[in-house]
């Protein structure tokens, strides 16, 4: 698992260690880590020279910022100096830190002014490594000048950005960028991860993320986000036994599609197939009954009118995908939502939830899974409010719903009242396609069913479907092609196996 913590727990954890430590350790130790990941970027090449060069004689660019994030930078380009880098600080807030700019100077660094517009221009385009160190964790809303024009000019250069703890411009905790920020290729964070490296839009600027150990372990609290690795997800997958049978593998109950939409229920039933329920059970009218039976004659169909009497016994419940707004839907939903089963809701569900909240007052788990304008109705906002500040959204929703709530996106995020957000790190863009979220209901739906609890199932759902859409967009890892929900239902086999191996 990544674990991430706000400023505020990363302040105060910061405080506690410090006190306990010679002054300038933590910055020493900091600095240390970002240089030694500086250096292994140049061995790796750099745009101006041949590859394998190293240090030696690399142009590194150090943009510095008044806080303590510009002292990292400086201690962390005088290490490279000394390593033999031809190291510039542009110095660009209105002081700078001393113990960092004696050190680079003593280390036989350049020192800028921001003022000198123009040879600050040309060291950052000659640039084969720039050290973002504008703002840390103290950055507030988008950058001001002069840090917003050297962002412009450093991701014009065609050097590599490193940027120091988070990209200058992210909001640490929040992930939210208002205004202009760096877009980083690396950063190198210290002690924690930030949530608002994990989720976007923050996370799209922060590139690859090395986390630099500097003693916070054993001070830090519960985290606000986390991120799960493959070994997290794979011990959460349940795995059929020799005493399993259909039953106690798990049936789950699906409640999609209509005369008007039929397809969203075959891609849901699918995903239930394929998630590895032990039964499904497939309620709808006609079309969609018949449509579902031909595609997946292994689900059990019940052709149904305004009543689920009779269905038989199921597990869990999938609700919503193309099963239509209007009052038998929501008679429909209302019965699923009224027993003591888990529920995933999804899609026309959510719409119908929209007006009918009080269908959320119930005992058993409830998931939803919105995407941003799903979840705007939901929560009586718009979407842009919702994708601005994503993090913020989706815990307002899982309490005010009290519902485990998956909001799907750029970072999908799910989140359960008083528990970390937890944020899947395997999605791709090409899974913005129409009827991927049936699938990933159908999932979802299987993993309830099986036994998983409700932020397990949710977490463990959006990763597999990441990963499904990963492996049939790119299968060799050459470049990508689009894909269709059908394609991530099939490759959702390879899915499970990628994390069993
Ligand atoms: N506190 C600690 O123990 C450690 C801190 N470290 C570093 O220190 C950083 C935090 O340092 P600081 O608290 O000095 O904060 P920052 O260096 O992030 O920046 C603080 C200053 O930037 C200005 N500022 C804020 N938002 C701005 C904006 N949008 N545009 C322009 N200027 C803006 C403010 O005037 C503020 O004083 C961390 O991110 C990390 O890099 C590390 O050295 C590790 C140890
Ligand atoms: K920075």
């Amino acid at each position: 698992m990544r674990y991430a913590h706000e400023v505020d727990k990363v302040r105060t954890a910061e405080r506690a260690l410090m006190a306990r430590l010679p002054d300038g350790t933590l910055m020493s130790r900091a600095a240390a880590g970002l240089a030694s990941v500086c250096a292994r970027i140049l061995r790796g090449g750099r745009p101006h020279a041949e590859p394998g060069l190293g240090v030696y004689g690399a142009r590194v660019v150090l943009l510095v910022g008044g806080g303590d994030n510009g002292g990292d930078a400086l201690y962390a380009g005088a290490g490279l100096a000394r390593r033999g880098a031809g190291v510039t600080a542009v110095l660009a807030g209105t002081k700078s830190h001393e113990g960092g700019l004696a050190d680079l100077r003593a280390a036989g660094g350049r020192v800028l002014p921001v003022a000198e517009e123009e040879r600050v221009a040309t060291a950052i385009d000659r640039a084969d490594l720039i050290i973002d160190g504008m703002l840390g964790i103290g950055g507030r809303g988008g950058l001001r000048e002069p840090y917003a024009g050297l962002a412009r000019r450093a991701a014009d250069s065609p050097a590599i950005v490193v940027a120091c703890d988070l990209p200058s411009g992210v909001d640490a905790s929040s992930g939210q960028v208002a205004g202009a920020a760096v877009r980083a290729d690396v950063t190198v964070t210290f002690g924690t991860y930030k949530p608002g490296l994990l989720v976007d839009p923050g996370a799209e600027h922060a590139g690859v993320v090395e986390l630099v150990d500097i003693g916070l372990g054993p001070y830090l609290p519960d985290p606000d986000v986390c991120a799960p690795l493959a070994e997290d997800v794979a011990v959460r997958l349940p795995r059929p036994t020799s005493e399993s049978n259909k039953y106690r593998r798990g049936v789950v109950g699906v409640l999609a599609g209509s005369e008007t939409f039929t397809g969203a229920a075959v891609l849901a039933v699918g995903g239930a197939v394929r998630g590895g329920a032990g039964m499904v059970r497939f309620a709808s009218s006609e079309h969609p009954v018949e449509l579902v039976r031909q595609r997946w004659p292994e689900s059990v169909t019940t052709v149904i009118g305004d009543s689920l009497d009779g269905i038989g016994r199921v597990q869990a419940w999938v609700a919503g995908p193309g099963l239509g707004t209007d009052e038998r839907a929501e008679a429909l939903l209302a019965q699923v939502l009224a027993t003591d089963l888990p529920v995933l809701v999804d899609a026309d569900g959510l719409t119908v939830l929209a007006r009918r909240r009080d269908l959320l007052w119930r005992d058993a788990p409830t998931v939803l899974t919105p995407h941003a304008g799903e979840l705007a109705r939901l929560l009586g906002t718009d979407a842009g409010e919702i994708e601005a500040r994503r993090l913020e959204h989706v815990r307002r929703a899982a309490e005010e719903l009290t519902a485990t709530v998956l909001l799907k996106g750029s970072t999908t995020l799910i989140a359960e009242a008083d528990r970390p957000v937890r944020v899947n790190p395997t999605g791709t863009p090409w899974l913005a396609t129409a009827g991927s979220g049936d699938v990933l209901s159908g999932l979802t739906g299987a993993l309830l069913a099986g036994g998983v609890p409700a932020i397990d199932a949710a977490a463990t759902g959006a990763y597999l479907h990441g990963l499904a859409a990963r492996l049939s967009a790119d299968p060799y890892g050459d470049g990508a092609a689009p894909i269709s929900a059908y394609d991530v239902l099939d490759a959702l086999p390879e899915a499970f196996r990628t994390l069993a191996g």
